[in-house]
This record gives structure tokens, sequence and C-alpha cells, in this order.
């Protein structure tokens, strides 16, 4: 593998009082969409913004591209989009101008993409910053990353406010940069969103990454609520004895409890040993699965 596009190693940054980020280490490599998931506060946005040089880090060090993200900061905005969490565009320029004004900073003009990048985002480009809802300002910054085509994508909480139809466009464009060989590090505290693009998710809690998964892998993790009605009285002990089953609840002969994909066959020839007259399986949302496994003291693996 050559360099990675992003890396991190035990990035640390404090405000005050406040350690947002306590030693961050994070590789992102290239064609990847890394969805870097956390609670609110927990440092996305502090990790974002030291990977964009726009805040320097205190202890460690976060490359872009093998460069350092502070010292080399001018020369990285050019390779790389940024929306942040909190859009900031001119009140009086009209999306147009904030194309040319973009596309001018980038020495490539008017993009060719832009006029289809707003098309396919139904952005109305003649309306002047200050007109637009929150919305469709969101729409106009991440033209405005997407337009140049730059080799990263840096994403905050990027499709708050943004509808359905417009997210899955926005879902198809992501598809398309990585097709054409770009990165997308993508942060989000909600999970069914980055679920549907990411390869890889990171996990941030208080500042630290407390678990990096493969999507796959922490699906097979997904919580899945089992329940079986027994025909007469069951005991439920041995159902809690089952590896990674919990919360076992067993009333009036009805089996209520909570399996990882992993414990599911286990679990069901355990409960086929007994005359089953209903059963029934669901898959958590894998919120669920997340608070489930990363916000316990246990902490990851505590399953
Ligand atoms: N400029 C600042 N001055 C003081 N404290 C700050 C500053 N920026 C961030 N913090 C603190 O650092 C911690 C991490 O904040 P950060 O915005 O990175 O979290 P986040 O994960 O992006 O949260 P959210 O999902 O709510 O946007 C929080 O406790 C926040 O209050």
């Amino acid at each position: 593998m050559g360099t990675p596009v992003i890396r991190c190693d035990g990035v640390t940054k404090r405000f005050g009082a406040t350690e947002a980020l306590r030693g961050v280490d994070l590789v992102v490599d290239e064609g990847e969409v890394f969805g870097y998931l956390g609670p609110n506060g927990a440092g996305k946005t502090t990790t974002l913004r030291i990977i964009m040089g726009l805040t320097r880090a205190g202890d460690g060090r976060a490359e872009l591209f093998g460069l350092d993200a502070w010292a080399h900061r001018d020369e990285l905005h050019r390779r790389v989009g940024y929306v942040s969490g909190d859009v900031a565009l001119y009140p009086r320029l009209s999306g147009r101008d904030h194309i040319d004004y973009v596309g001018h900073l980038h020495g490539v003009g008017r993009p060719p993409e832009a006029a289809a990048l707003a098309e396919r985002l139904d952005l109305d480009l003649d309306k002047q910053a200050r007109q637009l809802s929150r919305g469709n300002r969101q729409k106009l910054a991440l033209l405005l990353a997407l337009m140049t085509r730059p080799e990263l994508l840096v994403l905050d909480e990027p499709s708050s406010g943004l509808d359905p139809l417009v997210q899955r466009e926005f879902h198809v464009l992501l598809a398309e940069h990585v097709t054409r060989g770009g990165t997308v590090l993508l942060s989000s505290h909600v999970l069914s969103e980055v679920q549907r693009v990411a390869t890889r998710i990171g996990v941030l809690s208080a500042g630290r990454v407390v678990a990096v998964e493969q999507l796959d892998a922490l699906r097979a993790k997904s919580l899945h609520h089992v329940e079986a009605q027994f025909d007469g009285a069951v005991q439920a002990a041995p159902f809690a004895s089952v590896p990674g089953v919990r919360d076992v609840r067993m009333e009036d002969g009805v089996l209520r409890c909570d399996a990882p994909q992993t414990s599911l066959d286990p679990l069901l020839k355990l409960i086929a040993r007994h005359p089953v007259v209903d059963l029934n399986c669901t898959e958590a949302e894998l919120e669920e699965t997340f608070l489930a496994y990363y916000s316990t003291p246990g902490g990851p693996g505590a399953a």
C-alpha cells in the first residue's frame, strides 16, 4: 500500500481545560470512503479542522498525501474539497459568483462540471447566498467542494439539512468520486447515513478513536432482536449462556433477547430444542449496535 491519503499519529488538541483530542490515530487509504463517527462533542470537527490545516494540532502529527497538514496547508487545499459543519458563504454573492470565485482561487476559472452539479443537486445558482435555505446553502458548499474534482473530500456532517432525494444524489456523486480514484473522509453522528456510503468506519469517543472496522465487520456484530414463543415453560438461563447473547428475558413462555449476527446460529439451535409456536428475528439499527458496543465502559469488543 502506498502513502496513506490521511494519516494522524497521536494527535492531541486542548482548548483551555477541554481536552478535545487525546491522541487520535487514523489512517485513510486511497479510494476509501471512511466514516468518522462519534457523538456530539467527541472531537470530529476538531480532527477535520486539523486535517485541513485550519487548526494546529497540540502534540502528534497530521499528514495528507505524506505532507504535514499544517506546514503544507496552502498547497494541500488545492487537492482537497472541504465542507465544514457550519457552511460559510458570502451573503451577497450568488451561487454562480461563488463558483467563479472558488474556481479562480483554484486557477481553473469556471469548472465545466459546476452547471451539471447544480442541476443534479437541484440548486438555483442565481440566488444570493443569503436568500438560500439551509439545505440549499449546504448544496452550494458541496458543489464548490466537488466541482474542482479534488483527490480528497473532507466532509463534516455533509447531508444535514438535505432532503432524501438530494441525499441520494449526493451519495451517487460520492460513488462517482471514488470511481475516479478519489478518497472521502466523512464525519457524522448518524450511523445510518455513514453505513450507506462508507467502506470503513472509525468510532471516536471522548477524543480517542476507540474502534476502526470494515462496515461488513460492524454488520456481523449487528444486534438482532430475537423473540421466541414456546409451548410451555422454558428456563431462561441456558439462552443467557450463549456467547454474545444479551438482555435475556423470559415471560409467559416468551423468550426475548438481543444477539449479534454471529450468535444467531447457536441461539436458534438452542431455541429449536423446545416446542416453538412463534419466532421473530429483526435486525436492530446499526445505531443501536454502535451504542451497545462502544458507549459502554467495557468499550469495543465488550460483547
Ligand atoms: N474553539 C473552541 N474553543 C473551546 N472549545 C472547543 C472549541 N472547539 C471545540 N471545542 C470543544 O472540543 C470538544 C470537541 O468538539 P468538536 O466540535 O470537535 O466535536 P464534534 O465531535 O465535531 O461534535 P458535533 O457532532 O457536536 O459537531 C467539545 O468539548 C467542544 O466544546
